[in-house]
């Protein structure tokens, strides 16, 4: 499948403070989104600030197999004119979602509830990935599995029902990817479809069925977690979409200036979204430097710019309930632990064994490679501060993941010795920009 080409091994050494202005792509998840209500809605949906990373580029590649016209007319704006809901039409060969959870996920949810048959695949971090938990819900609204490899994994294969069944649905774990294909599915499906959720994840899927005319409610459900109903059928209008910046792809530089002594720089339009904002909250209690220039909103969603200074970081506990808010942060928030004084343990992370690689295990193996003294004890991560001299110098191996790349060589940044990662190739799913705009910052990546 994708990404069998030879690694590239990447090196970032230290060079002295970060300086300048930077504005990060847009937000991955709500890219996938865009593209794939621009499928399910009557009319031309226009769309700018699209992120161009491999990982949208296969949703764009899906969402013209199921019969969208999508095109591209210049540098993040597309335009995609859709089906409608019920429109979809049987690809003529196998979906390929290549490293994207994101992408395969939420499109298993749109097509396992239409009358057609689907093949979903992708490469061989995305074959180990868990898919059951998109696969139960949806077999209780009527999808067929056809075939599947071990364990609910791709390759494979879903045969959506004449009329999908209304479900209720307590997603098992804290998880935006299962409420939003549970969601898109239940755009097919006639009456009531409910998600609860015991711990409230994203709400991308959610303003997006709003902005494109759907009738969804949202109300607080337990001390932490939300009810989402859903009314079903409806006609989604075509709606323009500006995305906002990945939040998720701003904690590089934005760890990286806090960790290279004598760094100042400013990040233009952080999304700053509630839900993503899980690392912006842990660094403060660590004590970093981060001051709010301006804010402003960008697409229905509110954004800052952020000045970030270096300086000392101490060591904390962070919350299991906060995981949600910051999922794909906790590779990079390790390496900025790495430098703090004293200890911080960050709980309740069980659910980064099943992303594009085990993170748990990747990032120990990781800091292990740099000098630094850490442990998984149960579901937590337990990483012992160096006091800002960490000694680096390791390879690290990064399992077809981009965050693992992009973490490590953050850390590299700021290490006494250079840190390698084996291979850079990944980092195009999510921020095809990063290593560019890291070294306009003063950065050395190569
Ligand atoms: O819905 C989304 O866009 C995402 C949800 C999260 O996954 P889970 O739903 O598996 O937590 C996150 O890790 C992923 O990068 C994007
Ligand atoms: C987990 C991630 O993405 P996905 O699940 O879409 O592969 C991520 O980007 O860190």
């Amino acid at each position: 499948m994708a990404h069998a080409q030879p690694p590239i091994p990447v090196t970032a050494r230290s060079r002295g403070p970060l300086a300048g202005r930077v504005r990060v792509p847009g937000d991955k998840s709500i890219s996938h989104r865009s593209l794939i209500f621009g499928l399910l809605a009557i009319g031309e949906t226009r769309i700018s600030g699209l992120l161009e990373g491999e990982d949208v580029m296969r949703t764009a590649d899906a969402a013209r197999a199921l019969g969208a016209i999508v095109h591209h007319d210049s540098p993040g704006s597309w335009r995609v004119r859709g089906v409608g809901v019920g429109g979809l039409r049987e690809p003529g060969g196998v979906l390929d979602f290549g490293n994207a959870g994101t992408g395969s996920r939420l499109m298993m949810g749109v097509c396992g509830a239409h009358p057609i048959t689907t093949v979903f695949d992708g490469d061989a971090s995305l074959r180990k990935r868990p898919m059951r938990r998109i696969l139960d819900p949806l077999e209780l609204m009527g999808t067929t599995i056809v075939s599947q490899e071990e364990g609910g994994r791709v390759p494979l294969t879903l045969r959506g029902p004449k009329e999908a069944v209304p479900i209720t649905y307590r997603t098992p774990v804290a998880s935006a990817q299962i409420k939003s294909a549970v969601l898109l599915a239940g755009l097919a499906a006639p009456g009531e479809t409910t998600v609860i959720e015991t711990e409230a994840t994203r709400d991308h899927t959610e303003t997006m069925l709003r902005h494109f005319g759907a009738d969804v409610a949202v109300s607080p459900d337990g001390a932490h977690g939300r009810r989402i109903v859903l009314k079903g059928q409806p006609e989604l209008q075509a709606a323009p979409i500006v995305v906002p910046t990945d939040p998720s792809s701003a904690a590089f530089p934005l760890v990286a200036a806090l960790i290279v002594p004598g760094s100042d720089i400013l990040i233009e339009s952080v999304m700053a979204n509630p839900l993503r904002s899980g690392l912006l909250t842990t660094l403060r209690e660590m004590g970093a430097d981060i001051s709010v220039e301006s804010e402003a909103n960008e697409g229905g969603e509110a954004v800052a710019t952020l000045r970030v200074r270096a300086g000392v970081l101490k060591g904390v506990t962070v919350p299991p309930e906060r995981a949600p808010s910051m999922i794909d942060e906790y590779p990079v928030l390790a390496v900025a632990a790495s430098f703090a004084t004293g200890t911080t343990r960050m709980r309740g992370l069980q659910e980064l064994r099943v992303k594009e690689s085990d993170r748990l295990a990747a990032v120990e193996a990781g800091l292990k490679a740099a000098g630094v003294t850490c442990a998984i004890e149960g579901d937590d991560l337990v990483v012992e501060g160096r006091d800002g001299a960490v000694d680096g110098g390791g390879l690290v191996a990064t399992h077809l993941d981009h965050r693992i790349a992009m973490s490590f060589l953050v850390m590299g940044l700021a290490t006494r010795q250079p840190m390698t990662v084996d291979d850079g190739a990944m980092i195009a799913t999510s921020f095809p920009s990063f290593i560019a705009l890291m070294n306009g910052l003063g950065g050395d990546i190569a």
